[in-house]
């Protein structure tokens, strides 16, 4: 299967959902905050309230950049730590001025936190809210509304707290389900274009090289036929173990088609990935599979070129390893440079699996 054809379609795909779960939710809370603090500036600056009312703007300040941020760069900065900073900063000053017209605030703003600090950092952080408005409205509030305030917003916090972490371990999970294929455990493509044009950028803007590998197994449809889908099944699963100890701790190994991978090798010539694809070949032909079953593959090296996007990248390695096909199968092919084009071959049968 061609990986440009599938990759092409990333625009679509759900899996960009998952991934983009975080951004929404900063994206949200930013949005319906700003909505909700706009008025109670005027409000606090006409009862008399200038530091608060600067405080607030300075909140709906921030919830602009953010905002404008994700719209435009598809980020945010400081980890969206001032929200919840102003927030709890505005909460417990305007309980101290405003008494109970103040106090409300601290609920959505507890919450808030659980949402836009990562856990640990947003309980800590609640702990000493708690704290901050407990002393406010002791010093505030009569003894009993004193309890009742300590109380109420430290059992809010406790049930926000338990969501947002159940919520952060299924978006652990959905983000492990989306980017990785449940069979081998490599990488899936839904973030193969990513992962390229990181490296395109590196390579335009520090002159830093990275080749990738096309990996494909020969005759597979064969195995499947004589020995059945699981033991393919079984292969499938047993080749990254044999690939991934080749590899470094930055390389990448992604499963691009049923029986396709692509590594992709920051920091290596493609004189350096051809001696490792041939390893790899070696490795793999070297030993039989689940103890019996030989099984060869065909690689295609390419090195990024200067000016090239992820798709032109790819498609030269998917060319070269068309013509490592069409040589016979087992071996190596090095794609031609950018611009070049690759010879034509004619056909040669290489060995069947088992023989
Ligand atoms: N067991 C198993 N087989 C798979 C999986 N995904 C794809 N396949 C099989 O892989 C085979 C690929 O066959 P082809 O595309 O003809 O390629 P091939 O037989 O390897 O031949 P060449 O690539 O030309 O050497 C098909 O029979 C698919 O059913 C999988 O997850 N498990």
């Amino acid at each position: 299967m061609n990986p440009l054809a599938v990759a092409e379609k990333l625009d679509t795909n759900p899996t960009l959902t998952v991934l983009g779960f975080k951004h929404q939710i900063v994206y949200h809370l930013h949005f319906w905050a700003f909505v909700a603090v706009v008025p109670l500036v005027l409000v606090q600056w006409r009862q008399n309230h200038p530091l608060l009312a600067s405080l607030l703007v300075l909140f709906c300040l921030n919830a602009v950049a953010v905002i404008a941020f994700l719209k435009f760069r598809g980020h945010y900065f400081l980890k969206g730590r001032l929200f919840p900073i102003l927030a709890v900063i505005c909460a417990i000053y305007s309980t101290a001025i405003n008494g109970h017209a103040g106090l409300y605030w601290a609920y959505p703003a507890a919450a808030a936190l659980f949402f836009l600090l990562p856990l640990r950092e947003a309980t800590a952080f609640n702990i000493l809210f708690v704290v901050g408005m407990s002393v406010v409205s002791f010093v505030k509030f009569p003894e009993a509304d004193f309890w009742r305030i300590t109380f109420s917003l430290g059992l809010t916090c406790l049930f926000v707290m338990i969501f947002a972490w159940l919520v952060g371990r299924l978006q652990t999970e959905l983000t492990r389900l989306a980017t990785t294929d449940p069979l081998t455990g490599c990488l899936n493509r839904s973030q193969l274009a990513d992962v390229l044009n990181v490296q395109i950028q590196m390579r335009e803007r520090y002159e830093r090289v990275c080749s990738i590998i096309l990996m494909d197994l020969d005759y597979f449809k064969l195995i499947n036929d004589r020995w059945g889908h699981l033991a393919g099944d079984l292969v499938l699963q047993e080749l990254p173990r044999r690939i991934l100890r080749r590899l470094r701790e930055s390389d990448q190994l992604f499963r691009v088609g049923g029986e396709e991978f692509m590594i992709v090798l920051p920091e290596t010539r493609q004189k350096d990935a051809d001696q490792l694809a041939h390893e790899l070949l070696t490795s793999i032909s070297a030993t039989p599979f689940c103890e019996d079953i030989k099984v060869t593959a065909s690689a295609s090296v390419a090195e990024v070129g200067k000016g090239e996007t992820w798709s032109v990248w790819l498609n030269r390695a998917d060319q070269a390893l068309y013509l490592a096909k069409d040589r016979g199968r087992n071996q190596v092919v090095s794609a031609a440079r950018p611009g070049e084009e690759m010879p034509a071959e004619t056909a040669t049968e290489g060995p069947l699996p088992g023989q």
